[in-house]
C-alpha cells in the first residue's frame, strides 16, 4: 500500500507544516482577523449538491491549505482511495478488501476481489432484503400466531447497531410503516427488561445483526430473546431473522427455517451501515424505497469522494484540516453538533467510526506511529450541548466542533413565534452564534468575563434531512475518517485494540461459572482488586 521505510512524519512538508503552525500564532492570525478577510467565505468553503462544508472559521489561511494539500500527495491519498473502492486488500493485517462502498454502487460496474465480482452477491442481498421488507409490510411473513409484526428488536453492538440507530433516529419522519424499533445492543440486563416492557411479543420480529457471530453480548441477548418468546408460547423460530457472514455460525442455511441476510468480510462493521447490518431494520422501518435513497445519497458522496480533486474534495479537505487542528494545532478532541435533534446518534456513531478506525499505535507497514492518530470525538445536539459542556469550549480547555445546520426541518413549523422568531430560527441563531464566540472571543478588563477565541470549527449545511442528505453526511464521514488513516499511513479497517479486555472477560467469566456450579469455588488465587470486585458481585452488596 505504502513504500517501506515510509513515515508521514519524516517528510519535508511535515516539517513545514510544523514550522508554519508556529507561524499561526502570531496575532494577526487569530480567527478574529482572519474571518475579516474579503472572501473568506467564498474561498474557504465547498459545495457539493446538497452540501455545503465551510471552513472559513478554522485556523488555516491559503497557505495551510497549500500545504496540507501538498501533504496529501505525499500521501498519495488519491492512489490509496482508488485502491480501496476498486478492491485491493487494503485491510492488510486481515487479508481483506474494504468494500462498504460497493454496497451502494448502482454503476452495474463489476468490483472484483480475488476475481470474483462482489456486485453479484450485494444485489442478491438488496433483492432479498426488499422482498422481504414486502412480505413483512404487507402480512405474509408474520409472527407465529398469524400477527402482523410491527416491533423489530435489533440484537447487535458496535458497528453491528451504532450507524443503524443514527440513520433511524435521523429518519424517524419517515418511519411511516407501523413498525416501532428498538435496539438490544448493551449486555446490561436493563437493556433486555426495558425492551420487554415496550413489545407485544406475539408482533415482535428479531433481528440478530453479528458479523462474526461470536460476539458475547449479542449471542447472550438472542438467547435471552428467543427464551423470552418461548416462554410466551410462541414459535422463537418464526420470530427470529439474521445478519451475519458467509459461514458463521449464525449462517445455518434455509432449513433451518431462520431467514439470514449475508454481510461480506470485505464490509467492516462500523462501515457497514449500508450493507444488510442497516439494510435489513431499516427497510422494515423505513420502507424499501427510501433506504435505496438514503443508498444514494451514500453512493454520490462517494463518486464525489473518489473524483474531486484535493481542493475540492470535501471529505479530503476536512480531513487535512483535523490532521493540522490535530497534530499540527495540537487539539486532542473533537465535537460533533447537530443543530437538529434527528441527528442526535451521529455523534455516537462517528466515535466509533472514527476512534476504532483510526486509534492505532503502528503504520501499515509496523511502525511505531510518533505522532497521535485519532482523536476524541464527542456530541451532542445544539442548542442542548450549549447548556452542557460549551463552558469548556468558550473559556476552557478548546476543541474544535463541526456544527451541523438543516435549512428545511423534517416538519412544518406552526405560526408561533415566541420570542418574534420560530423556534427553527432561533435554533439558527444560536447555530451561527457559537461559531461566530468561539472564532472571535471578547476582551474584557474582568478575566472572569475573558474569552480568548481563536477556537476553530467548521459548518456542514443540509437543505434537509431528507433520506438522501443522510446517506450523503453518512458518507462523507466515512470518507473523511478514511482519507485521515491513508494521511496517517495507518490501516483504519483492523480493530486488534478491542481485543485485551475481552480475553480478560473470557477469564473472568471461567471464574464466575466455577462459583455458579460450586459455590465453594475461591477467587484466592486472583489478584486482591480483582477478587474484591467478584466477591461484591456475588455478596449482593458493598461491606459493611
Ligand atoms: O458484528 P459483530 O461480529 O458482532 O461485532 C460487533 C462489533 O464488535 C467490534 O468487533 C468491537 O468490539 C466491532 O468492530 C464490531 O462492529
Amino acid at each position: 500500500m505504502a513504500e517501506k521505510g515510509f513515515r508521514i512524519s519524516k517528510t519535508p512538508v511535515w516539517k513545514k507544516l510544523k514550522a508554519h503552525a508556529e507561524e499561526m500564532k502570531r496575532p494577526e492570525y487569530h480567527l478574529k482577523q482572519l474571518i475579516q478577510e474579503d472572501g473568506r467565505m467564498e474561498g474557504f468553503s465547498l459545495k457539493h449538491v446538497d452540501f455545503f462544508y465551510d471552513f472559513s472559521r478554522q485556523r488555516v489561511t491559503r497557505k495551510t491549505m497549500d500545504l496540507l494539500f501538498e501533504l496529501a500527495k505525499v500521501a498519495k491519498v488519491h492512489r490509496k482511495y482508488r485502491d480501496k473502492v476498486d478492491g485491493c486488500k487494503v485491510n492488510v493485517t486481515e487479508n481483506r478488501a474494504a468494500l462498504h462502498t460497493a454496497a451502494r454502487s448502482f454503476s452495474g460496474q463489476s468490483i472484483c476481489v480475488d476475481g470474483v465480482n462482489v456486485m453479484d452477491e450485494i444485489d442478491a442481498v438488496r433483492r432479498q432484503m426488499k422482498e422481504f421488507s414486502e412480505k413483512v409490510h404487507d402480512g405474509t411473513v408474520c409472527g407465529s400466531t398469524g400477527k402482523k409484526f410491527r416491533h423489530i428488536v435489533v440484537i447487535g453492538i458496535g458497528g453491528s447497531y451504532l450507524g443503524t440507530e443514527f440513520v433511524a433516529n435521523a429518519l424517524f419522519a419517515y418511519a411511516d410503516k407501523g413498525m416501532e424499533l428498538h435496539f438490544l445492543s448493551n449486555v446490561d440486563s436493563h437493556n433486555f427488561e426495558t425492551i420487554k416492557t415496550k413489545i407485544d411479543p406475539e408482533s415482535t420480529l428479531c433481528i440478530v445483526i453479528s458479523k462474526s457471530f461470536t460476539t458475547v453480548e449479542t449471542m447472550a441477548n438472542a438467547q435471552q430473546m428467543k427464551a423470552y418468546m418461548t416462554s410466551c408460547g410462541l414459535d422463537a423460530v418464526k420470530h427470529f431473522v439474521t445478519v451475519t457472514s458467509k459461514g458463521s455460525p449464525g449462517d445455518k442455511g434455509k432449513e433451518s427455517g431462520i431467514e439470514t441476510f449475508h454481510m461480506f468480510d470485505f464490509i467492516g462493521g462500523r462501515f457497514s451501515v449500508t450493507s444488510a447490518v442497516g439494510g435489513v431494520p431499516l427497510s422494515l422501518y423505513l420502507g424499501y424505497d427510501r433506504f435505496n435513497q438514503f443508498l444514494e445519497g451514500a453512493r454520490e458522496m462517494d463518486i464525489h469522494t473518489k473524483y474531486a480533486p484535493s481542493p475540492e474534495n470535501i471529505p479530503l479537505v476536512s480531513a487535512l484540516i483535523g490532521i493540522w487542528n490535530n497534530n499540527f494545532l495540537g487539539y486532542q478532541a473533537q465535537a460533533v453538533i447537530p443543530y437538529a435533534s434527528p441527528l442526535s446518534k451521529l455523534a455516537p456513531h462517528i466515535q466509533q467510526l472514527n476512534m476504532e478506525s483510526n486509534g492505532k499505535s503502528v503504520t501499515i507497514n509496523n511502525y511505531e506511529i510518533d505522532q497521535s492518530s485519532g482523536v476524541i470525538i464527542f456530541g451532542e445536539p445544539g442548542t442542548n450541548a450549549q447548556h452542557s459542556f460549551f463552558q469548556l469550549a468558550h473559556q476552557g480547555h478548546p476543541f474544535p466542533i463541526d456544527f451541523i445546520g438543516v435549512i428545511t426541518p423534517q416538519y412544518p413549523e406552526g405560526g408561533c413565534r415566541p420570542h418574534g422568531v420560530s423556534n427553527h430560527q432561533e435554533l439558527w441563531a444560536n447555530l451561527i452564534s457559537q461559531a461566530t464566540a468561539l472564532a472571535v472571543g471578547k476582551d474584557s478588563e474582568e478575566k472572569t468575563r475573558f474569552f480568548q477565541g481563536n477556537r476553530p470549527s467548521s459548518t456542514i449545511l443540509l437543505n434537509d434531512l431528507s433520506p438522501v442528505n443522510v446517506g450523503r453526511l453518512l458518507a462523507y464521514y466515512e470518507a473523511q475518517t478514511v482519507y485521515k488513516a491513508f494521511i496517517w499511513d495507518i490501516n483504519p479497517f483492523d480493530q486488534f485494540g478491542v481485543e485485551l479486555g475481552k480475553t480478560i472477560a473470557n477469564d473472568l467469566r471461567r471464574e464466575i461459572v466455577a462459583r455458579n456450579t460450586n459455590p465453594e469455588h475461591s477467587f484466592g488465587h486472583m489478584d486482591e482488586i480483582t477478587r474484591f470486585y467478584l466477591e461484591r458481585l456475588f455478596a449482593g452488596r458493598l461491606p459493611l
